[in-house]
């Protein structure tokens, strides 16, 4: 564990707690930790894990080398506008808002003449909580190599990384496995549904659905096979998977798949130009 590493989390939400359940105890001690939040029930559920917090930035954001940010996209200029005076000059930020650009955040904490650019923006997801999430990141050129590297650990304690080269594909990493985890759950609710309506009870139904999804899914990621040929493998010519992938596939369900995940990133294109500068 490296206990030189000092986070700050700026919103202490969602998003937050799964990233700290995950890096406490591997990348920091609780009390390397430091929360600021506005809301006072949030602060409290922090505090009992043996992190300092604070309704409002002060000089323990100061002490803090790694600061997260993590308040709703809405919230996040008011948010930095508050953080800003604490800023040094070896901070490095992470932001996970979804939508907005570096380069906004960088003139948010920077001044004309010198924009702030020791930047990350990271699209993490919830399963960070378990250690199972997936996130995409995205450097300012201002950001070291070792820079790099300290966000890459954190994010690796908690889950896959990848790194992108545009803003967009940020947008692209949110639509996908930011708010991926939202449509798996949607899912497995369905095959719950489906299967109490044939005649299961909801605990039967509940154990079968999220074994069968978590099944699949390590199978797809530890076979050699193309997941055409694993679906392929399932798929009894004139039997049962047949007759239920021809109702998905006439009701375009790739296509709806793909409809959802770019509604996701025209709504972070638009944040984006919503809070630009
Ligand atoms: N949830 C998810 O799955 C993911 C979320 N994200 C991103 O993470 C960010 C946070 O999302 P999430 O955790 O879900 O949101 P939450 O609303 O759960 O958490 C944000 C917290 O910040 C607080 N807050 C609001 N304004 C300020 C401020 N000025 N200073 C300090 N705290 C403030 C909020 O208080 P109050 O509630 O009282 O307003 C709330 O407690 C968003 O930008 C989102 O795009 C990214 C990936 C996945
Ligand atoms: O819904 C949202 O806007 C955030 C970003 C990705 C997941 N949740």
């Amino acid at each position: 564990m490296n206990q030189e590493l000092t986070i700050a989390f700026i919103g202490g939400g969602n998003m937050a707690s799964a990233l700290a359940a995950g890096l406490i105890g591997k990348r920091c001690g609780a009390h390397d930790v430091h929360v600021i939040d506005i809301n006072q029930a949030v602060l409290d559920r922090w505090a009992v894990q043996g992190t300092t917090v604070s309704q409002a930035p002060d000089d323990m954001l100061a002490r803090r080398r790694l600061w997260i940010l993590a308040v709703k996209p809405q919230y996040l200029k008011e948010a930095v506008m508050q953080c800003r005076p604490f800023l040094q000059e070896d901070t490095l930020v992470v932001s996970i808002a979804a939508g907005i650009s570096a380069e906004t955040l960088s003139s948010w904490l920077g001044s004309d003449d010198k924009p702030f650019t020791r930047i990350v923006r990271c699209m993490p997801n919830t399963p960070a909580l378990i250690g199972a999430g997936a996130s995409g990141l995205l450097a300012l050129p201002g950001v070291s190599e070792d820079d790099k590297t300290v966000v890459q650990q954190c994010m690796r304690a908690v889950g896959e990384v990848t790194w992108v080269d545009t803003d967009a594909q940020i947008d692209a990493v949110t639509a996908l496995s930011g708010s991926g985890p939202a449509y798996v759950f949607l899912f497995i609710e369905a095959l719950i549904q489906g299967g109490i309506k044939q005649g299961l009870d909801e605990d039967q139904a509940r154990t079968l659905a999220l074994a069968t999804v978590t099944g699949a899914t390590q199978l797809a990621a530890l076979s050699h096979e193309s997941l055409q040929i694993l679906r392929e493998r399932v798929t009894s010519k004139g039997g049962t998977t047949a007759a239920a992938l021809d109702v998905l596939q006439s009701q375009n369900f790739p296509d709806i798949v793909q409809q959802a995940m770019l509604a996701a990133y025209t709504r972070a294109a638009e944040l984006s130009s919503e809070f630009a500068q």
